[in-house]
């Protein structure tokens, strides 16, 4: 992409997304460069391998997946070094047209949270992503910096609601004036989504892990998630045990809304760009399946 088509004013994020989807389907797939996947990848562990899965894993679903997601821990790791391979990572996913959403989870003070939010979601800057994960456990209304920059770059928020790990559940499900924590933070997106316009995903998104559908149904919460018109990153695909078919079961009315996400278990069909490729497009398969039974049933 050129410099002058990059200092276009982006469409809002809800946009962008659903164009994406119904281009792709829904699937995230993320970049996670585990040890353990350098190694299976015969790369070295060092920046010099780092940069190296980096590259194969742009190149394998630049231009074939929705939204990609790289988890930025794995790059910092590598200090400086690492953190200029994830900028390049950031910049060959917008060259070749696909969305990023980039996994910080950062919350902090207002004040601190607006520094936060320059630095990856303003126009200029090196990390610029089209979205970030968020935490809301300072308070949602911390994160309004996050909210307004993205608002006026066309960037999107996506904060944590229902976590895929299990220790999550302790603090999320805590119950507070009569709701829980989770439930609180749904109507806060909600809130956030208040003017997206009809049938469109909202700019700010939550973080509902494909692990938690049973949780859904017990907390009774499928219909407050629908309502708020987020679109849902539901990581736990995979590796940590989830399946789509869960998707399907656990999350009712919002299942329309989810955006399935899994990182290890498509890299480790790497590192052949081909293989990168199927394995991407047999989960997307999956999702598409689900998708056409959920607008079948709508
Ligand atoms: O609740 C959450 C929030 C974020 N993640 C992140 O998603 C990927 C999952 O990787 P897999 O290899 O598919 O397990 C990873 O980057 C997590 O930090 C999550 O798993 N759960």
């Amino acid at each position: 992409m050129g410099a002058e088509q990059e200092r276009k004013v982006l469409d809002p994020f809800g946009i962008r997304l659903g164009e994406a989807v119904d281009q792709h389907g829904p699937v995230c797939v993320g970049i996670d460069p585990h040890a353990s996947l350098l190694a299976e990848w015969g790369l070295p562990h060092s920046v010099k391998g780092l940069r190296q899965f980096a590259e194969i894993a742009v190149e394998a679903f630049g231009g074939a997946a929705a939204i990609v997601k790289p988890q930025s821990a794995f790059f910092e790791r590598f200090g400086a070094a690492g953190v200029e391979v994830l900028e390049d990572v950031l910049a060959g996913l917008r060259e070749m047209g696909t969305l990023s959403l980039l996994d910080v989870k950062r919350g902090d003070i207002g004040s601190t949270m607006a520094a936060y939010a320059q630095a990856y979601l303003c126009d200029d800057s090196p990390l610029r992503a089209d979205a970030i994960t968020v935490s809301p456990f300072l308070g949602f209304g911390s994160l309004a910096p996050a909210f307004d920059l993205a608002k006026r770059t066309g960037r999107g928020v996506f904060v944590l609601a229902m976590t895929s790990n299990p220790e999550g559940a302790r603090v999320q499900h805590a119950v507070w004036e009569q709701d829980t924590v989770s439930g609180a933070i749904i109507d806060d997106v909600a809130d956030a989504n208040a003017l997206a316009p009809a049938g469109t995903f909202g700019d700010v998104g939550m973080v509902v892990g494909a692990t938690v559908g049973k949780d859904i149904a017990e907390l009774g919460l499928a219909e407050r998630i629908a309502q708020s018109r987020a679109p849902l990153l539901a990581p736990g695909l995979g590796a940590q045990g989830a399946t789509i078919g869960d998707i399907g079961r656990g999350f009712g009315a919002a299942a329309a809304l989810v955006l399935p996400a899994t990182s290890r278990a498509i890299l480790s069909a790497g590192p052949d760009v081909a293989a990168l490729r199927e394995a991407l497009h047999t989960v997307q398969q999956e999702a598409s399946t689900l998708r056409s039974v959920i607008e079948r049933d709508a």
